[in-house]
């Protein structure tokens, strides 16, 4: 390592005592040969600059001069010139004066003396910089920025010309402008109006164009129109001015550097590529930036600074096709394009409206010009089908879609995944799979229940958290499975679940005591939520009957506790049929039970029970109605929605309403069973892709309905419910299939019959648990409801009651 190196690398909190208490010129040593060639070739600069002076130094003081400046030569010559050749008197009094630190503090002996000079004197930092300039720079070496001339276009502000401004900046450039209120911009405006009222049309487009663009610089030079639209119809009018070549040095009044960058704006928006050359603000570009110069190497040396001495950078030379593609506007061009649209729309709807008819045929005719940007979006072309036709004339299937509810773990999930492996919708490997990965987490006896539970969640945990879809077809009809989940942290989903479904399968666990906590919890409760969901048929599994040795007894001893009961709760027992199953293994489902001790049930096993339910009566020839279950996104359309048809029907390219934010979207195509359709009818299950709506309209639970006959959003609303617990004015949770709401009871107007529905008291303070009540209801907000529709009403995580709007 050379000396100096060793200066850099000094250690000298360390070492500085050792340092300080040596002879200093001890420590000479012989040069490193790196140090000797520069020294050597130092001596030789000096002494060739010195000329005959240089007889006057030693090769000794030319080395220590060389020495004590880092091999500086200029340095070297300085300090020897003034030292040897022609001393001045200040320096050699400089030897021997006390110099004031730069700190002004403590008073030191600097001396200008090379270091083995002063070898017997203490070593002192100070003295070994005291030529370093530190922060005091000379004048003629500070930096001096000068201002660009025009604004910054480039990269890092270095590109010499002014170049293309991208969209952004002029974007940004056009809010400053507008915001600015454009004070010093009405001579620019009258002399701009002036001059369009004299272009001819026939240079731009027809003559309904040149009325359009005069009313357009009236409405600005008149002063009425507020700001905003003024300023487009200025930027629009320039455009024109300069497709038609007309100088800018011409329209260009005394402007701001502000004003000329928005009017480079309108140049760059159409004109980009064609900024005539001599243009004021253009023929004056910047030298390249030292930056870009590292970056591109040095630029031409040609004197002028034309477009020729201009970097190219790499994407300008890119073949058309790549440039192409930026040729088009940006998403976010398009979306900031729709947004300006709009509020133009609404800005000329209120200046119409202001105007008081004043100027009806300019507004007229302004109204049109906005009318014509309005989006222009394609809308879905109908087929105008005659779908309930269609419907007769379809040999389809009957379809029926069925909520499988009971108490947590009851095997409902068990039951659907054996249901479905059974009937060859799921294969063996799937299950199999299944079976090895529930295993690794201990599961094992879950693997069909994953069938239905997709979610890992619901698999780590082993519970059905929502609502699980599937579909399968038998010979006559094309099912719809709605799992739902049987703890009770889930009912709200269970009551989603409940308000798709035509019928019912109730799950019952069969093991001994099972049966009798599910009595007490979720059996009771769903089962009577499903009849207040306005469900009707019933088919009940009594399951898991391994466990009890198919014991015909337990099955007999449980068909009658929950006949009981359901016909306690409203349900007629013609419509509600037993099956003694295990989901587990098979028996009873699609096959008969082999089980030998099973062979005293003869009855129907539950897929027949599944098939000879009644097909549902639709209300087909209603106002459309269907409650929104999914919405995502689809290779069809960035806004799919999903749910089942609760009444009339639809067909692609109809146009639709959602509800409550009252938004109008169009039907663009339909799926059926992930078959593309193009109609569908009440009781089915659609996919719909929809169009002409943005998707922050839509939300889960929202309802899609007919146009001319939508439902309406209220907040207050009367209700006829079957109390499940102790009623009174109370805070509530509405729910009505997807959607829940905060509400309250604020009265309750009556207490009625349950059979024949007639007042039986008065504005009664409480209403008791299977007591049947008017009650109105408040929420917070507007939701869409309809007589006819079933609600719930729960509280504290409880289902306090349910019925029907009035
Ligand atoms: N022995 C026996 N066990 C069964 C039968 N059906 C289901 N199980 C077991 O019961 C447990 C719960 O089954 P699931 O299908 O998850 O029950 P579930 O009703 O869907 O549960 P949740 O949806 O969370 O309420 C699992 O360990 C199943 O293996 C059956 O027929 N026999």
């Amino acid at each position: 390592m050379s000396r100096h190196q060793a200066y850099r690398n000094y250690d000298y909190e360390n070492d500085l005592d050792e340092y300080a208490g040596d002879d200093y010129s001890d420590e000479e040593e012989e040069l490193s040969p790196e140090d000797r060639a520069q020294m050597d070739a130092g001596i030789a600069e000096i002494r060739a600059a010195l000329g005959s002076a240089s007889s006057k130094v030693t090769t000794k003081q030319i080395e220590d001069a060389l020495w004590h400046y880092y091999y500086d030569v200029d340095k070297s010559i300085a300090y020897l010139m003034s030292n040897y050749i022609v001393p001045s008197p200040s320096s050699t009094a400089k030897s021997a004066t006390p110099k004031k630190s730069k700190t002004g503090g403590t008073q030191e002996l600097v001396v200008a003396e090379p270091y083995e000079q002063k070898s017997t004197q203490r070593f002192s930092f100070a003295d070994f910089f005291h030529d370093m300039p530190w922060l005091d720079i000379p004048k003629d070496r500070e930096t001096v920025f000068v201002e660009p001339v025009q604004p910054r276009g480039g990269l890092l502000g270095g590109a010499s010309a002014p170049g293309k401004m991208s969209k952004l900046q002029a974007l940004a450039a056009a809010r400053k402008k507008k915001a600015d209120g454009q004070k010093s911009d009405e001579k620019l405006v009258q002399k701009t109006t002036r001059e369009m009222a004299s272009l001819s049309l026939s240079q731009t487009s027809s003559g309904t164009a040149k009325a359009d663009i005069k009313t357009s610089s009236t409405a600005i030079g008149s002063g009425n129109t507020p700001a905003p639209q003024g300023l487009d119809g200025v930027t629009e009018e320039k455009h024109i001015d300069i497709n038609q070549s007309k100088s800018r040095e011409q329209q260009k009044p005394t402007q701001s550097s502000d004003q000329l960058y928005g009017t480079n704006i309108a140049v760059t928006k159409q004109t980009v590529d064609t900024i005539p050359q001599g243009v004021a603000g253009y023929d004056e570009p910047a030298t390249p930036s030292a930056f870009a110069q590292a970056l591109l190497g040095p630029a031409h040396s040609s004197a002028s600074l034309g477009p020729r001495n201009q970097y190219l950078f790499p994407y300008m030379s890119f073949t058309p096709s790549v440039a192409d593609a930026f040729s088009e506007p940006s998403p976010d061009d398009v979306v900031l394009t729709a947004q300006s649209k709009a509020s133009n729309k609404k800005l000329a709807a209120s200046t119409s409206k202001k105007k008081g008819g004043a100027d009806v045929k300019g507004d007229a005719v302004t109204d049109g010009i906005k009318t014509l940007k309005v989006d222009d979006t394609p809308l879905p072309k109908s087929k105008n089908l005659d779908v309930l036709g269609e419907f007769e004339r379809s040999k389809s299937k009957k379809s029926a879609s069925f909520v499988v509810v009971g108490h947590v773990d009851a095997g409902k999930s068990t039951l659907m995944g054996r249901l479905l492996l059974d009937l060859n919708v799921v294969d063996q490997r799937t299950i199999q799979r299944y079976r090895k990965e529930a295993e690794n987490i201990g599961k094992s006896s879950f693997a069909l229940a994953w069938v239905l539970d997709q979610r890992s969640e619901e698999r780590s945990r082993g519970v059905t958290i929502d609502i699980a879809t599937n579909k399968f077809e038998t010979e006559n009809t094309s099912f719809t499975i709605l799992d739902a989940p049987g703890h009770r942290d889930f009912i709200p989903n269970m009551i989603a679940g409940a308000s798709q479904a035509d019928f019912a399968i109730l799950v019952v666990d069969a093991t001994t005591g099972a049966f009798e906590a599910g009595l007490k919890g979720q059996t009771r409760e769903h089962s009577l939520l499903l009849r207040s969901m306005g469900v009707s048929r019933i088919i009940v599994a009594i399951n898991k009957l391994d466990t009890v040795e198919w014991s015909q007894e337990r099955f007999d001893e449980i068909s009658q506790q929950v006949s009981g009961f359901l016909s306690a709760t409203g349900f007629q027992l013609k419509n509600v049929s037993f099956v003694p199953v295990s989901g587990l293994h098979g028996d009873n489902m699609v096959k008969r039970s082999s089980e030998p001790t099973a062979s005293w049930y003869t009855g129907k096993t539950l897929i027949e029970e599944l098939e000879s339910s009644e097909p549902m009566t639709r209300a087909l020839d209603k106002p459309l109605r269907m409650t929104i279950s999914e919405v995502f996104r689809s290779a069809q359309s960035p806004l799919t929605i999903s749910g089942r048809i609760d009444a009339g029907s639809l067909q692609t390219g109809d146009a639709l309403l959602v509800q409550p934010s009252g938004e109008k979207a169009y039907v663009k195509s339909l799926e059926l069973d992930s078959e593309p359709v193009d109609w569908a009818v009440a009781g089915q299950n659609i996919v719909i892709h929809l169009s002409n709506i943005d998707p922050i309209h839509v939300r889960v639970g929202d309802i899609i309905c007919d146009l001319k006959q939508p439902i309406g959003c209220i907040d207050t609303f009367t209700v006829k419910v079957l109390a499940f617990d102790i009623l009174m004015p109370m805070q509530v949770d509405v729910h009505r299939g997807r959607l829940h709401a905060a509400g309250q009871i604020v009265e309750i107007p009556a207490l009625l019959d349950k059979i024949k529905g007639t007042e039986l008291k008065k504005k009664p303070k409480i209403v008791k648990p299977a007591s049947v009540a008017r009650v109105r209801v408040k929420m917070g907000t507007k939701v869409p409801l309809e007589a006819g529709q079933r609600v719930v009403l729960r509280s504290g995580g409880e289902t306090v009651a349910a019925g029907l709007l009035e």
